[in-house]
């Protein structure tokens, strides 16, 4: 069977911490592309040198231009410029929607049947970027935050209750922003839901603590942001498009209709598989859950009618 070709954007903490995870899984072969010159292509012969010990048959080639990254399978877009401490990750719309619209341009030409994972901040308004230049089918453009929000939940209640991870089924659902929206109700811990395993106060300050946790990170690293949890997310999204698992797992999708959110990318339950987002899984919402996430959508509309500005559209 030919191997899958990947494409990675961006070669710098997220890209190149994504290309050493998936080399080592060997789901295909990789192009890591930077417009910093020779670095991808040092990152990339780095990571092929440690095949040998770590038993891989991984071919990665660094690269500055598009050719190499012709009929990619999957590009994931990780260029962008991260936060530092005191910014939002909203402060980055400007800067990133260049970058990103770049980038998209020349993915669209190159790779017209590619399925596109987004990472680059606001990751919702930069997911719609993407969208809005490549003309890609909705189903083709999907953002990563969700997985890594959930992860993030999971990490802290597992802390908590001193439980496995794997026993835990974290929910989130809303952009990747302030406004998240961790849904305590479909939290489940072996099946139990975790509002009867945490009180309700302490639950509530490890959901804030879920919405803050980009921030967190930053604060703590002081010269960007968090690539470790984010770059083991994408690969299961990468994962589920490649084994086509119709995998469910909240990600940032086009929303058309489906809980209530008509032309917006924000982040829902989908149904991952070889076409990229095969479904919306669409679960009832109570009242509270609802309002939060149309708050959130509304925050992530705000943005991009900023985006549509700067795109002139
Ligand atoms: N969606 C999410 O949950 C997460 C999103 N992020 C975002 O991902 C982005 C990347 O983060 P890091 O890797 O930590 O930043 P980084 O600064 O380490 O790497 C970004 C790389 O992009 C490259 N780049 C810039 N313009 C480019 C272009 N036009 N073409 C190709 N490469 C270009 C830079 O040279 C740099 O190597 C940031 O916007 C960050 O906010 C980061 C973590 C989680
Ligand atoms: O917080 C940031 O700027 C990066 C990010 O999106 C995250 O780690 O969730």
């Amino acid at each position: 069977m030919a191997r899958k070709k990947i494409t990675i954007i961006g070669a710098g903490n997220v890209g190149a911490t994504l290309s050493q995870r998936l080399a080592e899984k060997e789901l295909g072969d990789l192009v890591l592309l930077d417009i910093v010159q020779d670095m991808p292509q040092g990152k990339a012969l780095d990571i092929l040198e440690a095949g040998p010990v770590y038993g891989y048959n991984t071919k990665i080639t660094g690269a500055n231009g598009y050719e190499e990254t012709k009929d990619s399978d999957i590009v994931v877009i990780t260029s962008g410029v991260s936060r530092k401490p005191g910014m939002s990750r909203d402060d980055l719309l400007q800067i990133n929607t260049g970058i990103v619209k770049g980038v998209t341009e020349n993915i669209a030409k190159t790779s017209p049947n590619a399925i596109l994972i987004i990472v680059s901040n606001p990751l919702d308004a930069m997911t719609y970027v993407a969208y809005k230049i490549s003309k890609f089918p909705r189903r083709r453009i999907i953002g990563m935050a969700g997985i890594l929000d959930a992860a993030r939940f999971s990490a802290f209640i597992s802390m908590e209750l001193g439980v496995s991870v794997e026993n835990i089924h974290a929910f989130v659902l809303g952009g990747h922003g302030d406004t998240m929206v961790p849904s305590t109700r479909y939290t489940t811990i072996a099946g139990v839901p975790v509002e009867e395993l945490i009180p309700q106060e302490r639950l509530n300050e490890i959901v804030e603590r879920t919405r803050n946790g980009g921030a967190e990170i930053v604060n703590l690293l002081k010269t960007g942001s968090a690539f470790y949890a984010p770059s083991a997310a994408v690969v299961e999204m990468v994962e589920a498009v490649l084994k086509d698992k119709r995998k469910i797992a909240p990600c940032t999708a086009l929303c058309e209709g489906e809980y209530g959110i008509n032309n917006l990318f924000v982040g829902v339950p989908v149904i991952l598989g070889s076409n990229g987002v095969e479904d919306i899984f669409e679960i009832k919402l109570n009242e509270k859950e609802s309002v939060a996430l149309q708050k959130s959508a509304n925050e992530v509309k705000q943005l991009c009618n900023k985006v549509d500005a700067l795109l002139g559209l």
